[in-house]
């Protein structure tokens, strides 16, 4: 079976201009929620994955792996690696749009074995938009931002209302990521 590429963006897609108010190049972007299993401080085998804004649409983020993420022994789990790629996108696509979206698709590449002790870099870049649909990729690399690439991802982020969280998370959760006091009304576009 022959591989066909496809485009990436799709055709038709349109360049995305950072948000106005999207944090510029050097700033760390922090935790959106404690409870996060990606970036969130609270969960002990989280990855606790950590981005900065780069130049452009750019966002590096950076997680090691522990033994808590292993697949095959000594080794990251292919889907632990998935999710980090999730949040790292979903950071990225979020921070610098400014507007709430969800992962509607994700594709990963896995091109080399990630060892427990390691610390993947992730470049990830929002590289398009197409009406609700926001285009995103990245490329994570061992343990140096110019190491030997391991991962690529590409993902598919449909906007999405406030409500989405509000009718479909758990009303405590929701609670405790305002308490948590992002400024989500104020900074964000929220109506797609
Ligand atoms: C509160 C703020 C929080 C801030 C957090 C910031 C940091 C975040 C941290 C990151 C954490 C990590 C992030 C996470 O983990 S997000 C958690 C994982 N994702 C989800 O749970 C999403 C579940 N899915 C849905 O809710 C719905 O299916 C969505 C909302 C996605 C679309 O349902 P909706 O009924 O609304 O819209 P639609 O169906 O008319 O689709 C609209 C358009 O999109 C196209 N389409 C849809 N799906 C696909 C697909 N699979 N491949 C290709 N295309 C797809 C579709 O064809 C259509 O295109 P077009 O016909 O218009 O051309």
């Amino acid at each position: 079976m022959t591989k066909q590429a496809q485009p990436w963006p799709p055709a038709g897609a349109e360049p995305a201009p950072a948000h106005p108010k999207a944090p510029g190049p050097g700033s760390e972007l922090g935790v959106h929620f404690t409870e996060c299993f990606g970036c969130g401080d609270e969960l002990e085998g989280g990855l606790h994955l950590r981005s900065t804004v780069a130049d452009g649409l750019t966002v590096r983020s950076r997680f090691t792996v522990t033994k808590n993420h292993q697949g095959a022994p000594g080794l990251a789990h292919g889907g632990l690696l998935a999710c980090a790629f999730d949040e790292a996108l979903g950071t990225t696509v979020g921070n610098l749009l400014r507007r709430p979206a969800v992962t509607g698709r994700l594709e990963t590449d896995f091109r080399r074995p990630v060892p427990v002790g390691s610390t993947l870099h992730i470049e990830a870049r929002v590289d398009g938009v197409g009406g609700r649909k926001i285009y995103a990729s990245a490329d994570g690399r061992l343990d140096a931002e110019d190491g030997p690439v391991a991962v690529r991802a590409r993902g598919l982020f449909v906007m999405v209302g406030l409500e989405h969280f509000t009718s479909h998370g758990d009303p405590d959760a929701i609670e405790k990521f305002r308490e948590q006091g992002r400024p989500v009304r104020e900074d964000w576009d929220i109506n797609p």
